[in-house]
């Protein structure tokens, strides 16, 4: 006999930047009592007070009732917890939540990015810090703005327990937020982080009108750099092809509503990273992801000259010109991925 499938009757979110947000409304449209944490009073007396999140989610209303709260171990109770802060904070956020987290409780990593200090992916963070958690990830293409206002857009959950995949994938469908489950956590680990990486580089192409084709080419091979790695880490090749693999990149690497795209476009237009970073542009985590992912590339002898030239141009240690003249120059080479 079957066993029946989880229901998840309150969701913690922690995390009430825009996609946190976005999430909670999601959890509330799916008729879960959606319990949003964040640091920042303000926003969450704005989110009680029902006028939504006019810092990260501005001019969006919140029609569906989400309770906000600054005390973690209230949201922390809840039956599903999803992470959404940033890829290089959620080390910290774990050791909050590690005493206030029950054993079994499923955690969905949100962030796309890898932790720059370790190397590791998020997975592999919530292993170390939060042992007691069943783990899981959404990413695909979505965008907070158009979560949060009711678009329609379908997402991949994955989860090496695939049961409990589907029991998130179900706990979070709405008429407009279609998941799918999946098992292949580190594939749809991989492409979310890596796809914010080649936005950045996609964007750099635009910024500086070197032409679509140029664009295109880039994505392309770009894509076969994700491959490589993702192979390496013995993922599921069809993972990449799907929602989590080239369906977020080929809507990061497209719309100017990415952050890591915006980002690459001003460096095409010629902006200085260490300009664009101390005005407090909004978060592009693969300004963090390149320099990391091409440590790990290195280490793990991957080719990835894409992600090798977004992690310099992130440094500050190569221009653009001299990038592309280094990716064009280089020895030509059978077209394999
Ligand atoms: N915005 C999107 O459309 C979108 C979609 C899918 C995935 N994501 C991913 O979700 C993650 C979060 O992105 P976002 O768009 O919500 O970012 P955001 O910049 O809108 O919000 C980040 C939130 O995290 C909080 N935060 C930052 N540092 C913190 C810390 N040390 N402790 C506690 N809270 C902290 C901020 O106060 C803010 O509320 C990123 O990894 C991003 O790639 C974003
Ligand atoms: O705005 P970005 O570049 O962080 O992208 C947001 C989401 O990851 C798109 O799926």
């Amino acid at each position: 006999m079957r066993a029946a499938m989880e229901r998840f009757e309150t969701i913690g979110i922690i995390g009430a930047g825009a996609w946190g947000s976005a999430l909670a409304l999601v959890a509330a449209r799916a008729g879960k009592k959606a319990i949003l944490w964040g640091r920042d009073a303000e926003t969450v007396a704005s989110v009680n007070a029902g006028t939504g999140n006019p810092r990260y989610l501005p001019g969006i209303a919140f029609k569906e009732a989400v309770s906000a709260t600054t005390d973690l171990a209230e949201a922390a109770r809840a039956n599903l917890l999803l992470l959404v802060t940033p890829a290089q904070t959620l080390r910290a956020i774990l050791r909050d939540l590690a005493p206030l987290v029950a054993e079994g409780t499923p955690v969905v990593l949100c962030a796309k990015g890898i932790e720059r200090a370790t190397g590791r992916l998020m997975s592999e963070v919530l292993a170390e810090e939060l042992p007691q958690a069943r783990p899981a990830a959404l990413s695909g293409p979505s965008f907070a703005s158009d979560v949060a206002k009711g678009l329609p857009t379908a997402v991949t959950v994955a989860s090496p327990d695939g049961a409990l995949a589907d029991a998130i994938a179900d706990g979070l469908s709405t008429p407009a937020f279609r998941p799918y489950a999946a098992t292949d956590l580190i594939g749809v680990e991989i492409g979310g982080a890596l796809k914010n990486v080649l936005a950045i580089a996609a964007g750099a192409v635009a910024g500086a009108r070197l032409g679509k084709s140029a664009e295109a080419a880039l994505i392309a091979r770009g894509f076969a750099e994700i491959r490589r790695f993702s192979r390496n880490r013995r993922a599921e090749p069809e993972t990449l092809m799907g929602l989590s693999g080239l369906g977020d990149l080929m809507l990061t690497c497209s719309s100017v509503q990415s952050r890591n795209y915006a980002f690459g476009i001003r460096i095409g237009e010629g902006a200085a990273v260490a300009d664009l970073l101390a005005e407090g542009c909004p978060l592009a985590e693969g300004a963090m992801t390149a320099p990391v992912a091409r440590d790990l590339a290195r280490v793990e002898a991957i080719d990835m000259p894409i992600t090798e030239v977004v992690a310099e141009i992130v440094e500050g240690s190569l221009a653009l010109d001299a990038a592309i003249d280094r990716l064009m120059r280089r020895p030509l080479k059978r077209e394999e991925a």
